[in-house]
C-alpha cells in the first residue's frame, strides 16, 4: 500500500523537525480561530490577506508532491504527520495528544469556536472525528489495529465549545475485527457514546501487519 514510507531521521533532527511543524501549526490554527472570529473591516481584511498569501508564497517554495503519508523510522517509531486529527503538522487538525494505559486510552482538548456546529457547541462531525481516531488509535495502540468498518456515534446530549475528554477501550477482538468503546464527556458529563469496528484489512494481513502492530504511533 502506497503512502507508508520508511525514512530514518536522526532523533535529535526528529526532534527539531517535530517542534517546527508544530510551531508552525499552531501558529495557523490560531489564524484561523482568528479568523473565524474576527469583526475587522475592510482595510485589515485586506492586509491580512496579503501577509498570509506571502506566507503560504514562502511555504509554497518546497513542497512534498502530494500527501505526507506515513512515515517508519528503523527504531519502530511511526509519524502521522499529515492526519487530519493528530497531524502535528496539520491545522485542521484539533490540537490532540493520544495518551495510551493498559486499560484505556485518552484525550483531552479545547475545542474553539473553529469546531462550532449548532450555536455555541461542537459539530457532531468532529466529535465522530475525534472519535474516530481515539477508537482506532486504541485498537492500533493494543496491537489489534484496523481500517474502520463501521462508527456507530449516540449523541446523548449537546457538547458546549470548550474542553472535552475523550476515552476509549478495546472490548473485544473477533478474529479481524477489534471492537472498540469509547465516550466524549464534557463538565464530567457523557455527551456521546461510540462503538467502532476496526477492520485489518486483507492488504495488511502479512508481513505489513507486523509493522504496523509493533509500531508506536506519533502524530
Ligand atoms: C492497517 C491498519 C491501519 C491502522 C490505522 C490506525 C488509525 C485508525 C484511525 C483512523 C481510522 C480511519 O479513518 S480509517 C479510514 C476510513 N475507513 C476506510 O476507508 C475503510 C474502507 N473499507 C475497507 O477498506 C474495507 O471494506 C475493510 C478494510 C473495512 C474491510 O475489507 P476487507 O479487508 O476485505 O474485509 P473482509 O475480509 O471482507 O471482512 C473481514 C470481516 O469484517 C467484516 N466486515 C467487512 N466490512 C465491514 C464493515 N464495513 N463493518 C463491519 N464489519 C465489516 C466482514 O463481515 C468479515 O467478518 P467475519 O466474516 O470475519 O466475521
Amino acid at each position: 500500500m502506497s503512502g507508508y514510507i520508511q525514512e530514518d531521521i536522526d532523533p535529535e533532527e526528529l526532534a527539531h523537525r517535530s517542534e517546527l511543524a508544530s510551531s508552525i501549526a499552531g501558529s495557523v490554527r490560531e489564524l484561523i480561530d482568528a479568523t473565524v472570529r474576527t469583526e475587522v473591516g475592510e482595510a485589515d481584511i485586506a492586509e491580512a490577506r496579503r501577509l498570509i498569501e506571502a506566507a503560504t508564497e514562502i511555504l509554497r517554495k518546497d513542497q512534498l508532491p502530494g500527501a505526507y503519508g506515513i512515515r517508519f523510522n528503523t527504531d519502530g517509531t511511526k509519524r502521522s504527520w499529515g492526519n487530519a486529527v493528530l497531524g502535528r503538522r496539520n491545522p485542521i487538525a484539533p490540537p490532540i495528544e493520544l495518551h495510551h494505559g493498559a486499560e484505556f486510552s485518552w484525550t483531552e482538548v479545547d475545542l474553539g469556536a473553529a469546531y462550532e456546529g449548532p450555536a455555541g457547541l461542537v459539530h457532531g462531525g468532529v466529535l465522530a472525528l475525534i472519535l474516530d481516531q481515539l477508537l482506532g488509535s486504541t485498537a492500533e495502540f493494543q496491537g489489534v489495529p484496523g481500517m474502520t468498518g463501521t462508527l456507530n456515534v449516540r449523541y446523548r446530549s449537546a457538547t458546549p465549545l470548550g474542553r472535552i475528554r475523550g476515552e476509549a477501550r478495546v472490548d473485544r477482538v473477533e478474529g479481524v475485527k477489534t471492537i472498540v468503546t469509547g465516550t466524549i464527556t464534557r463538565d464530567g458529563k457523557v455527551t456521546a457514546e461510540a462503538e467502532g469496528i476496526f477492520i485489518l484489512p486483507k492488504w495488511a494481513r502479512g508481513e505489513v501487519s507486523d509493522v504496523l502492530r509493533k509500531s508506536v504511533g506519533e502524530g
